[in-house]
């Protein structure tokens, strides 16, 4: 009786998977598999904290000097359903093993349970083959290059999180030997995922390369920088005015700041009261008139440089918009413009890109609303993307808006993390708690931006109190899911606030030539933990012991599971086994029908 129980689920599976296949993409290829262990219906909350990795215990480990009881009790109450998993490089899809994790591959891996090779990666791969010169969107801002001038904009820096100083000086050769005679680039000073005052070397090596460009004949200046945080980078239309700062400099050759030098220019900002790398203000470059060197004019072709998405679609849609009313432009100069990606696929910006971005498709949470998952998504501003752009597969919008619900909660503005390091956390907890108390959702996904936020501003004693109120979210979070009988998965996207300074070779601090110990702002290659529990766990659910080098993309498969569903077969596999426990035999009713 028992053989032919098996032979029937057998045949079930086998002619599902057929089924499958054949259906190709038609809305019936997207029924998931139930899973046969794990029940439906939970309430399942997914918390992600925003840059929460594991370290050795240390003062400079805000995260273990930190009270953090309850992301402690995960750790040590059940260590059959705590585990660390990779974060950083090869296993989210970055080019090595020694780039750093960051949000986009991070919530990419977690949302799309596959890796995928990222941006920076691609455009490693297009410039090494020379395709990208072959490329429309390179073809496309060529037809300036003798007329016009080529404005390059983007991060300077060898972070890797959203562009690459190598990447940069193959595109300025490249473009040169592709006929740009007229090139200006326009930079943003970093400090953020490299040591704050790193700028100062990078603006020297691109004047480098920018003489020896001039040396064969092309005019090539730096026209305008300014720090990211405080010019053109803001993300999720945070706050306007930095994109603002960053137009008026680049387009229209307007700032506070003139200089004749980029690296005077930084030296000398730097010594601002309280400044550095990731706040410098806007300068323009001036000639010997006092005239800046390098508006955008009608004419111009711009390219902005950085791969990575968020932080750059505000000033795609000021560069590529005709009806535009976040600021005043004054002047739109008539430009063929491009991004080194395509920014966001479902705006289609910008509609000109010189690398085509990964295609992200068949995320978990796609799969999940089409298989009647409710869900709901919430974070603050600067992390609001993160949970519901990112994880759906650099994707705006709702799969569903009758099943899902995604909730952004403002950010503090203007100021630095490190003044309000308990952000929003409460809010976002307490938005989670009403959902999951609700009833209306069986998914409630969060980001607590803490650790992160504040990290990156070096300061240790606000990231401790910012990885406290992370962690008393958290529990905001489980408490509710105890009260409905729900499940939890506490995961990361990424180290940063448990490690806050360079280590030399044998782990210890780093220090600079002034004795001086070197704060690290930046992300971390740590593992980050993932946790799983609550009174809907079934019993004997456990973390496989199998799993070679288990990362964020085993993540999805895992949430599936426990949403009651069988991953797709191409999803990196989950994380999870039910232990002792036999294959529930099905109900008469449901035989009947074979
Ligand atoms: O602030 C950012 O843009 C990056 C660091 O460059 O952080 P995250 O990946 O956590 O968003
Ligand atoms: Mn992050
Ligand atoms: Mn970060």
């Amino acid at each position: 009786m028992f053989f032919y129980y098996y032979l029937i689920v057998d045949l079930i599976s086998i002619s599902f998977q057929e089924f499958h296949l054949k259906m190709g993409s038609t809305d019936a290829s997207w029924k998931l598999a139930d899973h046969p262990k794990l029940p439906k219906g939970k309430r399942i909350a997914v918390v992600v904290l925003d840059g929460w990795g594991e370290a050795n215990p240390d003062q400079y480990n805000c995260i273990h000097v930190a009270e953090t009881p309850t992301m402690d009790s995960l750790k040590t109450g059940a260590p059959e359903r705590w585990k660390l998993v990779k974060a950083h490089g090869t296993a989210v899809g970055l080019p090595t093993d020694d780039d750093m994790g960051n949000s986009e591959v991070g919530h990419n891996a977690l949302g799309a349970g596959r890796i995928y090779a990222q941006g920076a990666k691609l455009v490693d791969l297009a410039l090494a083959s020379g395709k990208i010169y072959e490329e429309e969107g390179f073809n496309y801002i060529k037809e300036c290059f003798d007329q016009g001038t080529l404005h390059l904009i983007g991060l300077l820096s060898d972070g890797g999180v959203h562009s690459r100083l190598d990447q940069v000086q193959l595109l300025l050769k490249g473009a040169s030997e592709h006929g740009a005679k007229r090139i200006r680039v326009h930079i943003l000073t970093d400090g953020r995922d490299v040591l704050d005052g790193s700028s100062v070397g990078f603006v020297e090596t691109l004047e480098n390369d920018l003489a020896e460009l001039r040396a064969k004949g092309v005019d090539a200046r730096i026209a305008s920088g300014g720090g990211r945080m405080y010019v053109t980078m803001d993300r999720y239309e945070n706050d306007w005015d930095v994109v603002k700062r960053g137009w008026d400099a680049q387009v229209l050759g307007e700032a506070p700041y003139k200089f004749q030098n980029a690296v005077e220019a930084v030296k000398e900002l730097r010594k601002l009261p309280n400044m550095n790398d990731q706040y410098l203000p806007p300068f323009v470059i001036v000639d010997e008139s006092g005239n800046p060197v390098g508006p955008i004019l009608d004419g111009d072709a711009v390219v902005t440089f950085n791969f990575r998405a968020d932080r750059m679609v505000m000033i795609a849609k000021a560069l590529e918009y005709e009806d535009f009313d976040k600021f005043d432009r004054v002047r739109v100069p008539k430009i063929r413009y491009a991004g080194m990606l395509q920014y966001d696929g479902e705006l289609k910006l910008p509609s000109h890109y010189l690398v085509s971005p990964p295609l992200i498709e068949r995320t978990s949470g796609e799969y999940l609303v089409k298989n009647g998952v409710r869900t709901f998504a919430c974070s603050e501003t600067v992390k609001f993307g993160h949970v519901t752009f990112f994880w759906n597969g650099n994707r705006s919008g709702y799969f569903d808006a009758s099943k899902e619900e995604y909730v952004e909660i403002p950010s503090d503005v203007g100021i630095t993390f490190n003044v309000q390091p308990k952000m929003k956390a409460v809010e976002i907890a307490e938005k989670a708690r009403d959902a999951i108390l609700s009833g209306k959702f069986d998914q409630v996904r969060v980001n607590l931006p803490n650790g992160d936020m504040v990290g990156h501003t070096g300061d240790i004693e606000a990231t401790v109190v910012a990885c406290k109120a992370a962690d008393e979210a958290v529990k905001i979070i489980l408490d509710a899911i105890e009260q409905v009988g729900g499940i939890y998965v506490v995961t990361a996207d990424h180290g940063n606030a448990e490690d806050m300074v360079k280590r030399n070779k044998s782990g210890q601090p780093a220090k600079d030539k002034n004795g001086n110990i070197q704060i690290l702002t930046s992300h971390t290659l740590q593992p980050v933990p993932v946790a799983i529990g609550g009174p809907g766990l079934s019993p004997g659910v456990r973390f496989r012991t199998d799993l070679q080098t288990p990362g964020l993309a085993n993540v999805a498969a895992t949430v599936m599971n426990l949403h009651g569903f069988e991953a797709p077969s191409d999803y990196e596999p989950t994380l999870i086994e039910v232990e002792g426990q036999k294959a529930k035999p099905r109900t008469f009713e449901r035989f009947s029908i074979i």
